[in-house]
């Protein structure tokens, strides 16, 4: 289990790799091209990858790392350990390249299938959250590239939804079965957020429930899903069950997933 100190220097690597990214974001022009999966990928999405794999090393020794950038070029591994990290460098590059702000760097460390500490970076807002099991979820607003202060952080809390609920859920994917599931509850509210925001959304009290019925993999989630979950929030499966990760039979893909601004149960 982190202390607060390794959370916020998680905190800074992944600020040090939204450097990289704003240094692409801020060109004239961003070059785009597309994976296996036909989905897009940029020069930010490697050189981010490339800074989280050199500084985990150094937080977390001997810990092995999943990152979306090295699985798509050389597989996803056909196992995994009971402790590891899900990197997701650039999460939301279809917000990334159509320059909405709303992108992140994400870090998530997984124990026996759990989601129990991550980072989300946004650093086009210049926002990061942090939070683990047993510590809390903080938030910190900081200039662009700058690596917040120790008196940064921020307790962030979700809240309880009152009569009607605030819904989020993604700018660039939806589907059918998402908005079935909403037509279930009250929602007087709807907001949409690209990459793992619409996690933080929940877990800051702005937002309280996040449904997902299209395909993410592993690292997309694990980073927001701990911040939620220190927060007090929860992530389902559409079932009610535990969201878990590890999945290697599944080649590290999630299944559908409903986030909550409240408790499992
Ligand atoms: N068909 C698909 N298969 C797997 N993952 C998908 C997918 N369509 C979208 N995603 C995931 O959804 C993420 C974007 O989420 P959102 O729509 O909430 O912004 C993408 O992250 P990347 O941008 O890191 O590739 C991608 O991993
Ligand atoms: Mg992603």
């Amino acid at each position: 289990m982190p202390d607060l100190s390794t959370l916020r220097a998680l905190a800074a690597l992944c600020v040090e790799a939204g450097r990289v990214i704003l240094d692409v974001y801020e060109k004239e022009a961003i070059e785009v091209r597309s994976k296996e999966d036909r989905s897009p990928v940029t020069e930010a999405d490697e050189a981010a990858e490339a800074v989280l794999i050199t500084g985990l090393a150094v937080l977390y020794p001997g810990i092995s790392i999943i990152a979306e950038e090295a699985s798509s070029r050389d597989g996803v591994p056909g196992d995994c350990p009971p402790r590891f990290l899900l990197v997701d460098p650039l999460d939301g590059t279809r917000e990334f390249i159509a320059r909405n702000g709303e992108f992140t760097v994400n870090v998530g460390l997984v124990e026996d299938g759990r989601a129990v500490a991550g980072c989300v970076h946004a650093p086009a807002l210049g926002a990061t959250w942090i939070g683990a099991k047993g510590l809390g979820a903080f938030v910190a607003r900081a200039a662009l590239r700058e690596t917040p202060t120790a008196d940064a952080w921020t307790p962030i809390a979700t809240r309880i939804g009152g009569e009607t609920l605030c819904a989020v859920a993604s700018r660039s994917h939806s589907n059918t079965e998402t908005e079935d599931f909403l037509s279930t509850l009250a929602i007087g509210h709807r907001r949409s957020a690209g990459s793992s925001l619409k996690f933080c959304l929940v877990a800051e009290g702005e937002a309280d429930v996040y449904p997902r019925f299209g395909p993410t993999m592993e690292w997309d989630t694990a980073a927001g899903h701990a911040v939620l979950s220190a927060a007090g929030g929860s992530v389902m499966t559409p079932e009610g069950g535990a969201f878990l990760y590890g999945k290697v039979d599944k080649g590290f893909r999630n299944g559908g997933f409903v986030a909550w601004g409240r408790e499992a149960g």
